[in-house]
């Protein structure tokens, strides 16, 4: 439906976009992603005409897009800008209604079907309690959503997007995005759309389009683009992927602390975690500036995953086996190599008893994080264990806090 092919644009001598080839079909939402200044807007406004490109060209329902006149263009493509202004006194119904103007001939007196349409639009957008109200006067966000509801009053096939929910609280964030998935499900329409916020990318786009340094760095779906590889190469930013385990969908951390990660204190801890417990208290260290290690662990479980976000290197178990003896030498040599050992409170069962065995062993000082949750579900022969631990001389501390504090004070 809409083919862009080998685009590229200067503004003067500057490259701002150099030969990019995508095309979107009826019924996907593309999003479009990039740090400031990748030449996002700069594509949005080639792609709906404001700008011609220097070479390459857009092909819209098979026709060039040179070849549209602006009303032609205007009744297959809406585009909600980042910023509108509307310098005279028009109503919000007003401002919607001009969305109508594309489908009005010359000769229309009536208008009562544009009028039904710009009421449509407006409610869909929540703005129709706004229509008597002088544009000028709204709050950003609710300008927004007028602007919104006047791109779907012109029917569009192709819906361009600029940043849309910047300007919105987090409700109506939702709500339009909502509304953006539902229109491209139900009527078919094609939506680009420029997000910051990775994780509405994620959640809403089918496809996505990563812009660094003027080029395409990565398209795909979600999965494909948003990786820690490549946010980190387009934002220089450290941050840790996941699927959230609730809907499914991946989710961004942001990590700034890592940044800090550089400046170590040339200090090793070996943290024996699991099932999660260990998650926190990873990026407590390396944001204190520890060299972590950490191990064994099962490649399944979810602080093996965090580990891996992290480059932290970890001692690994196949899935549902116990510490073989070539994994219990590397953990006890990783142990005996560290300054301190940190126990968080996993609980231990047959799987990973023998990570304690190797903290006898090693002998190296041992903090152990035990949060308010009794280790009840802790079998016998573990608790004995842990005993032994604490009755060798390791400090208990109860949160990750404590336990950088208490690290300090080891020497
Ligand atoms: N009218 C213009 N004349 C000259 N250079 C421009 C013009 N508009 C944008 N640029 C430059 O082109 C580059 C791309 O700008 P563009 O607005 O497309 O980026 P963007 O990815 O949308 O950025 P942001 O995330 O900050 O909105 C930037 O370096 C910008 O300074």
């Amino acid at each position: 439906m809409l083919d862009i092919e080998s685009l590229s644009f200067n503004y003067g001598t500057a490259k701002v976009l150099d030969n990019v080839t995508f095309s979107a079909e009826k019924g996907e939402c593309i999003g479009i992603l990039g740090p400031n200044g990748s030449g996002k807007s700069t594509m949005l406004k080639t792609l709906s005409k404001i700008l011609k490109p220097s070479s390459g060209k857009v092909v819209l329902c098979g026709k060039e897009l040179e070849r549209y006149s602006p009303k032609e263009l205007a009744r297959h493509m809406a585009v909600v800008p980042q910023d509108t202004n509307i310098d005279f006194d028009f109503t919000c119904l007003e401002v919607v209604l001009m969305g109508r103007n594309p489908h009005m001939s010359r000769f229309e007196i009536e208008g009562l079907k544009d009028a039904g349409i710009a009421r449509e639009a407006m409610m869909l957008t929540n703005t129709w309690h706004l229509r008597e109200r002088p544009f000028v006067e709204l709050s950003g966000g609710e300008r927004q959503r007028v602007i919104i509801a006047r791109a779907l009053a012109q029917q569009p096939s192709v819906l361009l997007l600029d940043e849309p929910v910047s300007h919105l609280d987090i409700n109506h964030q939702i709500e339009i995005l909502d509304l953006v998935e539902r229109l491209k499900n139900e009527r078919g329409l094609v939506v680009i759309i420029i997000l910051h916020d990775l994780n509405l990318a994620a959640r809403y786009c089918d496809r996505l389009i990563l812009l660094f340094n003027n080029k395409i760095l990565a398209t795909g779906g979600p999965d494909d683009v948003i990786t820690r590889e490549n946010i980190r190469m387009a934002f220089r930013a450290n941050v840790m992927v996941k699927k959230h385990p609730l809907t499914g969908y991946l989710y961004v951390t942001l990590l700034n602390a890592l940044e800090s990660a550089g400046t170590s204190n040339g200090r090793t801890v070996h943290l024996v975690c699991g099932a999660g417990t260990g998650t926190q208290l990873m990026y407590l260290l390396r944001s204190g500036g520890y060299s972590v290690t950490t191990g064994a662990l099962n490649v399944l479980d979810s602080d093996y995953e965090t580990a891996s976000q992290l480059n932290i290197h970890a001692v690994s178990e196949a899935p549902f086996s116990p510490i073989t003896p070539e994994a219990y030498s590397e953990v006890v040599g990783l142990m005996k190599k560290a300054d301190i050992i940190v126990i968080s409170d996993v609980p231990f069962g047959s799987g990973n008893l023998k990570n304690l065995e190797a903290v006898l062993e090693a002998g190296t000082p041992v903090i152990m994080v035990e949060k308010d949750v009794p280790r009840d579900f802790t079998n016998g022969v573990a608790t004995a264990l842990l005993d032994r631990i604490k009755a060798s001389g390791a400090a208990t501390v109860n949160t990750g806090e404590q336990m950088l504090e208490k690290l300090k004070m080891i020497k």
